[in-house]
């Protein structure tokens, strides 16, 4: 089989990128020792991106989500989105996490989605009941309003995080491994689902992964990092594949080829600059 294509892609000079991470570097301190989970990463994502962090497990995606989110402050180096420091969570960045019990399990559904909405005071109760209602309608869940969590599949509890995510509008929707605990099948449905609202809305998603097609099938960028502590091995565009590349050869071989980044110890780490480089593969 012959090699995927390569191409060299940069992004167009003049667009400045939403959210930047520069030479970033995390760690957990405890009073027996310091765990390192990412050394010196740089990317940057812009406006419309579906960003996806692949690395291994432990290689420190959650981390640098979370230090994204504003949870957790680098160790070294900095995050910015919109050329201001990150320095706490914000409600221009929101995250859905893997677990089924992010969302809180005395609420119905329509409060689940209303209480960002309120607790921030986005909106009033009236605005904030109205795009509740239409958030749950654009996930597919019109009709369970008053469900309450423990009555829902894990791919309706996913529905509901990210409709209350999204009814947020932030700048930034931040997926951590968010169809990993769902069962195939239903983790594909929610992989189409996820497409389905990209197309329509076209907002910004940083989105991790351990799955290498889940990284193909949802990012149109990935940034390979690897294993502990996570340095950067590569940056791809992946744009050229969708839902219905799966079984293409193109994709297999891109497939294969970032499995070989990942996990061949040869690889040199990428050296960022001012202006990347970056591949399709
Ligand atoms: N709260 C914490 N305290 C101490 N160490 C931590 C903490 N959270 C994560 N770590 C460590 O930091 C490293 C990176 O963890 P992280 O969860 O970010 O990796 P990951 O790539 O998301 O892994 P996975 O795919 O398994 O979720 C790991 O070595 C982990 O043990």
């Amino acid at each position: 089989m012959n090699a995927p294509a390569f191409h060299l892609v940069r992004p167009p000079v003049a667009v400045a990128p939403l959210l930047s991470v520069r030479n970033v570097s995390l760690e957990y301190r405890t009073e027996q020792r310091t765990v390192r989970a990412t050394h010196d990463v740089s990317f940057d994502v812009f406006r419309g991106d579906r960003f996806v962090l692949l690395g291994p497990s432990g290689c420190g995606k959650s981390s640098l989500l979370k230090a994204v989110a504003g949870f957790i402050a680098p160790r070294a180096g900095s995050i910015t989105m919109q050329e201001k420091i990150i320095t706490k969570p914000g409600p221009d960045r929101v995250v859905v996490f893997q677990e089924f019990d992010q969302l809180p399990p005395w609420k119905t559904v329509l409060e689940n989605v209303m209480f960002p909405l309120l607790a921030s005071k986005r909106l009033d109760k009236v605005a904030a009941r109205e795009r509740a209602h239409h958030w749950i309608a654009k996930v597919g869940l019109a009709g369970f309003e008053y469900a309450h969590p423990h009555t829902l599949s894990g791919g309706m509890k996913q529905r509901v995080a990210i409709a209350r995510a999204l009814a947020m509008q932030p700048e930034v929707l931040l997926m951590d491994e968010p169809f990993a605990a769902l069962d195939a099948l239903t983790r594909r449905k929610m992989q189409e689902e996820l497409s389905r609202l990209w197309e329509e809305l076209r907002f910004t998603l940083v989105f991790v992964t351990h799955s290498i097609e889940e990284a193909l099938v949802v990012g149109n960028r990935i940034l390979l990092l690897s294993p502990h502590p996570g340095r950067v091995r590569a940056e791809l565009n992946s744009h050229q594949f969708g839902l219905y590349s799966g079984g293409s050869a193109e994709f297999q071989a891109a497939s294969s080829r970032i499995h070989g980044l990942l996990f061949d110890e040869d690889v040199v780490p990428v050296q960022h600059e001012d202006q990347p480089q970056r591949e399709a593969v």
